[in-house]
């Protein structure tokens, strides 16, 4: 039986699935690895642990699945985007890789809005935040001066893994979007930029599709992982990008909700005529010259995960959600803001701080559990209002990530979006995309839409329940002006934290 896998390459974990013809996910394995803070605002990762996690995923499917490596055809990514690896000339990684969700360069990016204004707008469509990989490197130049004069090239997460896996360096185009370096509508490094920051060439990848051909696995990774010289690997994509692929957003009266680490409200754009003005960020898809739309909240399931580990840490995860049905829409009154590592959208503050407000006598877990679950998805109603402000519409919401596995958080979500919800057969939405990127790259489908007809099918759908949107929009209307009430105190306790740690 012929297999691609499709790696999808998480903030928590990775996820290798093998998946068949017919779209069928045939073998899972996964590994997870650890997230660094080494100081306030910072979030590290180590290479090596993504390869090492990868081949402990993949080998277990050869040996604990059966899977066999000459069925394997091909292999494609879905990539946690922006993390910066920087490489010597030997291909060495020279330090942590600097993850999405490191929030250290808030001067970095007023220098280069500074230095480029709306020249940098127009290029890469973006404005500057602190996730983003050229605040990053400008960091590194700056605080890491010597270390900085021995980069080769810089790489992002699965684009390392992929070189890793092939021998061959190389940047794919929607993961490039989100350095914003990348002038997003010619698809070439925006020489403007390295200029601006005194950024050699030299440093700037070779770029590639999304289902380009990249190379085979190479002769040392396939002693090391098991896996044939003969199976062929293709570009993948950011996560974000291959969650939409693999939900089945390929036109624009649908959304992605996504709750992972992360959580991103996504649209589908067919050209790049939209301005949302850098109130969302806007970078290249996986399908050939289409583009997407999307805003992030920086803690969604991180939010609930923290939350749980630091109260509930015995507790089964499933039990611990499913505990939160005993509260009430609205949680008796309670509102969680889930700035809990900084925010980015509507509030790009990396200093900004989460909250409980109107914290009772009367509140127990189950309360605070809820509040939790309710103030992510308000966060991601904020991103929803800026796509209503400028006239989107959409009726439908696919519903992917960790959190898509809650039917409480999926009714959550109906009902303060008062918008349909629907999940997916497969729950695996960005490792489905890149397998499908695999897929057709191999040549099973000619495009990743023929493809999508095959492999994405729908599942439950939760509908907006009467009595419920008219109580969260009450809550939502407080919600809102939490981060305005509250944003300088944060700040100041941000500044407090710096300066007694
Ligand atoms: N049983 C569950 N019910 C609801 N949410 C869950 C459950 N298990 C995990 N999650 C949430 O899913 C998140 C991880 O989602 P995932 O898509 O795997 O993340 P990533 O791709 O960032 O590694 C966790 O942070 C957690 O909050
Ligand atoms: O920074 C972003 C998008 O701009 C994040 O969405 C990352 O891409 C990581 O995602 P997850 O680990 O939550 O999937």
């Amino acid at each position: 039986m012929e297999v691609v896998l499709g790696v999808d390459l998480g903030t928590s974990a990775v996820k290798v699935s093998a998946v068949d013809r017919e779209g069928k996910i045939v073998a899972q394995q996964s590994e997870a690895y650890s997230l660094n803070q080494p100081e306030p605002g910072y979030s590290e990762q180590n290479p090596e642990d993504w390869v090492t996690g990868t081949t402990a995923a993949i080998d277990r499917l050869i040996k604990v699945d059966g899977i066999k490596p000459d069925e394997i055809t091909g292999i494609s990514y879905s990539g946690q985007m922006h993390g910066l690896v920087l490489l010597d000339d030997h291909n060495q990684v020279l330090r942590p890789a600097i993850l999405w969700n490191d929030t250290r360069t808030t001067e970095q990016c007023k220098e280069i809005l500074d230095t480029m204004g709306q020249d940098f707008i127009d290029i890469t469509r973006n404005v500057p935040l602190e996730g983003f990989t050229l605040p990053k490197l400008l960091w590194v130049k700056e605080n890491e001066p010597e270390l900085f004069n021995n980069v080769s090239v810089f790489l992002l997460p699965k684009d390392y893994l992929r070189y890793r896996m092939t021998g061959k360096i190389a940047m794919e185009y929607s993961d490039a979007a989100g350095t914003v370096m990348l002038d997003e509508e010619n698809k070439t490094w925006s020489t403007k930029i390295a200029d601006a920051f005194d950024l050699s060439q030299t440093i700037f990848p070779p770029l590639i599709e999304s289902i380009g051909f990249a190379g085979t696995i190479g002769d040392t990774y396939a002693k090391f992982s098991g896996l044939k010289t003969t199976t062929k690997i293709y570009g993948g994509a950011a996560d974000n990008a291959a969650g939409a692929i693999g939900a089945g957003i390929l036109s624009s009266n649908q959304v992605l909700s996504s709750i992972g680490t992360s959580g991103v409200v996504l649209k589908y754009e067919d050209n790049a005529d939209v301005d949302y003005k850098g109130a969302l960020h806007f970078f290249n898809h996986a399908i050939p010259n289409k583009f997407y739309t999307m805003g992030v909240t920086l803690a969604a399931g991180y939010s609930l995960s923290w939350f749980k580990k630091t109260f509930s840490a015995d507790q089964d995860f499933t039990e611990f959600v499913n505990a939160a049905g005993d509260s009430t829409v609205g949680a008796n009154g309670l509102l969680f803001t889930p700035y809990i590592v900084g925010e980015r959208t509507p509030y790009p503050d990396g200093d900004a701080r989460g909250s409980f407000i109107g914290i009772d006598g009367t509140h127990n877990k189950a309360d605070f559990t809820r509040a939790v679950l309710e103030g992510i998805v308000f966060s991601f109603k904020d991103i929803m209002r800026i796509f209503a402000e400028k006239g989107s519409n959409f009726d439908t919401v696919v519903s992917i990530g960790g959190g898509a596995k809650s039917p409480l958080w999926l009714q959550i979500q109906a009902d303060v979006f008062n918008k349909k919800v629907v999940t997916l057969k497969n729950e695996q939405g960005p490792g489905l995309g890149a397998a499908m990127i695999a897929a057709v790259g191999v040549g099973w489908f000619d495009s990743l839409s023929d493809c999508a007809q095959k492999f994405v099918s729908y599942d439950q759908e939760y509908v907006p329940g009467s009595g419920n949107v008219e109580k969260y929009e009450k809550m939502y209307q407080l919600y809102k002006q939490v981060y305005g009430q509250t944003a300088e105190i944060s700040h100041k306790l941000m500044e407090y934290r710096r300066n007694n740690l």
